[in-house]
């Protein structure tokens, strides 16, 4: 029988577990068999996107399990996230029915706004002007906001939250939200530890979800001679410390801070160590020296974005 894994409360009363399956770059062919594998294990959350082009195998995954008896559709958390081309309001719905469609789903658990810039409306998720720059749209992230709104009327959604918004960006949608946005789904790892950002929306009763916990080594920019977190001696020595692996370090120092954590793997091996995190803990020491690794180093910068006028990384305060 599969551990479990423990809960937050959202601010709607919604539990979501605190470890989550990631499924960006989880090919095809594999994903489905990730999901699969991840639910035997015990994992009843699973982080996807319509920008990631897999929730289909997903759902094939999650079908599965259903089908065979191991859960049942309430015990699973699924959250996805509505991407940049969808952002004007009278798109939001379709494209959440998109993604339910693909996932072969009648609800999600959760939907964000993947990124608070919109992006040229039509078929290309990643449209370009003449010059090969990436076209924008105006529309503002509160108007897509309110719109997801809707989609918790419809019964779509259960909750809805966002994603990386900077602190302004998430008063914006604070000052204008009926219904609270449950989480931010952030950058968050050693080296950009989120010190500001991470009270700044608990405070504000929303919870953090940190992404690419375990330092992303497969993002597609990555460069050769790039620092590889889960191989930084100081993460190394702590994982010899504990007996744990680098990744299990990493993981835990999220739930600790009481973060939401959705590392992705799409290797059996890796997907059940990574769920072996509940049985030790780091002390307070560690997990202030795993802050001091701070070095402001973003993996996802979305420099693709520069100059959008809702960049949330450029001018940010925090
Ligand atoms: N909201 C947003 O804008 C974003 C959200 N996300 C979400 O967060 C998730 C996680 O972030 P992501 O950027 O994918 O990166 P992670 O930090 O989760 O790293 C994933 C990589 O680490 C490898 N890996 C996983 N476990 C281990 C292990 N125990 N030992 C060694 N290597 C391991 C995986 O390889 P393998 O699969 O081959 O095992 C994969 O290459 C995403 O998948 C996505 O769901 C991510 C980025 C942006
Ligand atoms: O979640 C993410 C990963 O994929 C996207 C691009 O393909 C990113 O923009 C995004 O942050």
């Amino acid at each position: 029988m599969a551990s479990t894994v423990p809960f937050v409360t959202l601010n709607n009363g919604q539990k979501m577990p605190m470890l989550g399956l990631g499924t960006w770059g989880s090919p095809p062919g594999e994903v489905a068999q990730a999901v699969k594998d991840a639910i035997d294990i015990g994992y009843r959350h699973i982080d996807c996107a319509h920008v990631y082009q897999n929730e289909h195998e997903v759902g094939e995954g999650v079908k599965a399990k259903i089908d065979e008896g191991v859960v049942k559709r309430e015990d699973l958390f699924i959250t996805s996230k509505l991407w940049n081309t969808f952002h004007r309001p009278d798109l939001v719905e379709g494209a959440c029915r998109t993604t339910l469609k693909n996932l072969g789903l009648d609800y999600i658990d959760l939907y964000l706004i993947h990124w608070p810039m919109a992006y040229r409306e039509g078929p290309e998720l990643f449209p370009q002007d003449e010059n090969g720059k990436t076209a924008f749209s105006d529309v503002d992230y509160v108007d897509t906001y309110k719109a997801l709104e809707k989609l918790v009327e419809l019964g779509l959604t259960k909750s809805i939250g966002i994603s990386n918004c900077n602190s302004k960006q998430v008063e914006r949608v604070l000052a204008a939200a009926t219904i609270k946005p449950v989480t931010n789904q952030i950058e968050c790892h050693p080296y950009l530890t989120q010190s500001k950002l991470s009270p700044f929306c608990t405070e504000r009763g929303m919870i953090v979800t940190a992404y690419s916990p375990l330092g992303s080594p497969n993002r597609p920019w990555a460069k050769p001679g790039d620092a590889q977190l889960m191989e930084d001696p100081k993460i190394v020595a702590l994982a010899e410390k504990y007996n744990k692996t680098p990744a299990q370090i990493l993981i835990r120092y999220q739930i600790q801070r009481g973060h939401v954590v959705i590392p992705k793997s799409v290797t059996k091996s890796r997907i059940a160590s990574n769920f072996e995190v509940f049985d030790f803990e780091l002390t307070k020491d560690d997990v202030a020296q795993i802050d001091t690794f701070d070095c402001n180093g973003r993996l996802v910068p979305i420099t693709s974005a520069a100059g959008h006028p809702y960049h949330p990384f450029e001018n940010e305060e925090f």
